[in-house]
């Protein structure tokens, strides 16, 4: 007699997964919250960051619609398109082993209707081989997230601070403040019962993520949520470094990627400059 899988007692939704080219366990997920172990997710926009990040043992990759700012120069993430993003999923997925590959769905792609969201989520599924797709929104987006997942598209919810929102939010505004804390429960609450498997918060007040946390039985993701979250998320280029300019609160520098690659171009320009590259090794003689 063997122990029930946790597959059939998952409390997500209606349990249903999409068929991926390469199987993920969400309900690991579960379980590592049940245990109090907690979890990194990194965002990831190439093969190399995909390659790295998962064979450094970070468990869920996001490709962000932050590649707005971080890959195509934009200010914000509100001009990023579906295009902008599928190719740059597709490379993800096809680079990682064992990560779950989550597609950031962009501003404006699913917001009109649940049949506008379940077109794009299932283009991330199709073409970018996506294992689950992310949406920015709390109990105002329950229609889309329920039409997805029972669609077996895997689900994960954004509330605190939603970038795509930041017209309305007055700028990168701390969410969840005082009464805001009412609807930031509410939103999770609402997320959580709708079917999503995981839920991002964003720039919103510790005691508040904390209290999400303790409420929901799917994992709580942080990100400047304070440190009681089931895991945290950060923009890779803000973990190591890449981006130049003052970094948000939230972020902690874990290398300087930036200095290393000036460092490297510079030296490189001056090698070629004095004629010291290429050497002879470098280059072919017969
Ligand atoms: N590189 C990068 N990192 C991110 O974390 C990120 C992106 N890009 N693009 C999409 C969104 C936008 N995000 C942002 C961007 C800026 C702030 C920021 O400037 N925060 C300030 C002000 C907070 C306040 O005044 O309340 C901070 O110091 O944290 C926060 C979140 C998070 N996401
Ligand atoms: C910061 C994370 C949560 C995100 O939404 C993104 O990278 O686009
Ligand atoms: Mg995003």
């Amino acid at each position: 007699m063997t122990t029930p899988a946790p597959e059939t007692t998952a409390p997500y939704g209606t349990g249903a997964q999409a068929a991926p080219q390469r199987r993920v366990r969400i309900p690991h997920l579960l379980s590592m919250k049940e245990k109090g172990q907690k979890w990194a997710m990194l965002t990831a926009y190439d093969m190399y960051a995909a390659e790295i990040f998962d064979e450094a043992g970070i468990p869920v990759l996001l490709v962000g619609d932050s590649a707005g700012n971080n890959v195509y120069g934009f200010e914000t993430t509100v001009p990023v398109t579906v295009d902008h993003l599928v190719p740059l999923c597709r490379a993800v997925t096809s680079a990682a082993k064992h990560a779950m590959v989550v597609a950031d769905l962009p501003f404006g792609s699913y917001q009109a209707s649940p049949q506008q969201a379940l077109a794009t989520a299932t283009r991330f599924m199709k073409e970018g081989l996506a294992h689950a797709v992310k949406l920015e929104g709390g109990a105002a987006m329950v229609p889309e997230v329920e039409l997805l997942v029972r669609a077996g598209i895997p689900v994960m919810g954004h509330i605190g601070f939603t970038p795509q929102s930041e017209h309305v939010l007055g700028g990168y505004r701390v969410q969840g403040r005082g009464a805001g804390a009412e609807k930031l429960m509410d939103d999770a609450l609402a997320l959580e019962a709708a079917g999503c498997f995981a839920v991002v918060m964003e720039m919103v007040p510790a005691p508040g993520a904390r209290a999400v946390t303790e409420a929901l039985h799917i994992p709580t993701i942080g990100i400047g949520a304070g440190p009681d979250c089931d895991a945290q998320v950060l923009v890779w280029q803000d973990m190591a470094g890449l981006r130049g300019g003052r970094a948000p609160r939230f972020v902690k520098k874990y290398a300087d990627l930036r200095g290393t690659l000036t460092d490297a171009a510079r030296a490189y320009a001056a090698d070629v400059a004095a004629g010291t590259f290429p050497a002879e090794e470098h280059s072919f003689w017969e």
